[in-house]
């Protein structure tokens, strides 16, 4: 439904994004993730239509949304937005902001849409309070029913739950991907927190450097990332050192680790092995010794920081009822179902800037 080809777009003559290609079918709810300034609000500004591309074209169906040279009127793009502060007009009831972007229709008609939207987002009964009478939780509910009012094909989320306390983001965050997948609304979301991008999103984009690094299914994102920036960004891991010994396997310090797949190396080239610390359990047999550096309780489980024997670090975590205290020994292996590894020398994909 939505194409994005190889757009750039610049500020001061400088390009912030390069060459990014994604595209989102209906009904499917996607993240643009990344670190702080990496590119993620810009790329969504070009496709709302408040930021000029300097290269690429934004299609929305058959539509040409963008292209060097002609911008199509925000408007008339059929893509609603959800920003970071709620932006309600403060002076005007929940129904007038729900009604701003449709003024032209009919009393009756105003009504009957203003309730069906704030029936949808959970919020009946508030159409004639002012935004400062409601919770932070409830204005971005109130937002997503002004933004959904005048029926976008496309819907635009800018950090919208970052205003909100841990709990409720993560509640409501849960509760609009209920919203927009029971109404089959496709949407692209905008944040930097990874937890609620795996929750939310049916594909992720990671930017990073102003280039989109991989734009995959959460599960990929984490098992499989396309490159070594990717693998340190999403979820936690380390690399440990390794020797290819043939196309399916690689020698590490924690043994001969057989991989899931052909690997392109030839025989000896040294690589580094990425282990999530799932990837790590307490070895009943000839485990490797590894000393506890750090730990972390997390209720049903501890994140430990152990030492190996030639000083590279990994981290595991361990079912905890069993408390190994610092400094302790421990046996430990690797169990890794996808093995996932870097050659020493590979550069970052498609990265402009250092
Ligand atoms: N109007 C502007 N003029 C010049 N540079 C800008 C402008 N807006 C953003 N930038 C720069 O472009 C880069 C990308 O900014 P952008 O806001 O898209 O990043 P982001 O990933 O959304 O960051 P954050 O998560 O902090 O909002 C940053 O280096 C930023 O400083």
């Amino acid at each position: 439904m939505l194409q994005v080809k190889n757009i750039q777009c610049q500020y001061d003559g400088e390009p912030v994004i390069d060459d990014i290609s994604f595209h989102v079918n209906e009904g499917d709810i996607c993240t643009l993730l990344g670190p702080s300034g990496c590119g993620k609000t810009t790329a969504l500004r070009a496709i709302a239509g408040f930021q000029p591309i300097d290269q690429g074209e934004i299609l929305l169906g058959e539509t040409t949304l963008s292209k060097p040279g002609f911008s199509l009127d925000p408007e008339l793009r059929e893509v609603g937005m959800v920003f970071q502060d709620y932006a309600l007009f403060p002076h005007l009831t929940v129904k007038q902001n729900i009604c701003f972007g449709f003024r032209k229709t009919s009393r009756t008609e105003q009504n009957r849409i203003v309730s069906q939207l704030l029936e949808l987002v959970r919020l009946n009964g508030v159409e004639d309070r002012y935004p400062h009478e409601l919770s932070g939780g409830q204005q971005q509910r109130v937002a997503l029913a002004r933004a959904l009012a005048p029926a976008p094909k496309l819907l635009l989320l800018d950090e919208p739950f970052s205003n909100l306390d841990a709990e409720l983001r993560k509640s409501l965050s849960l509760e609009v991907r209920d919203i927009l997948k029971d109404y089959g609304i496709s949407a692209i979301l905008v944040t930097h927190d990874q937890e609620e991008a795996f929750a939310f999103s049916d594909q992720i984009g990671l930017l990073y450097h102003g280039a989109l690094q991989q734009w995959d299914t959460p599960f990929n994102l984490y098992h499989e990332p396309a490159n070594r920036l990717v693998a340190e960004f999403i979820g936690r891991g380390s690399f440990v050192p390794g020797t290819v010994t043939d196309h399916h396997s690689i020698q590490t310090e924690l043994g001969d680790l057989l991989g899931n797949r052909a690997y392109p190396w030839p025989e000896n080239s040294r690589v580094d092995v990425l282990l999530r610390p799932d990837d790590i359990v307490l070895s009943d047999f000839e485990g490797v010794e590894a000393t506890v550096e750090k730990k972390v309780f997390n209720g049903g489980a501890t994140l430990y920081t152990l030492a190996l024997p030639t000083g590279s670090k990994v981290e595991a975590l361990l079912p905890s009822h069993r408390d190994f205290p610092l400094g302790e020994t421990i046996a430990i292996e690797a169990d890794v179902e996808h093995l996932i590894a870097f050659h020493r020398d590979e550069e970052l994909v498609n990265s402009h800037k250092s």
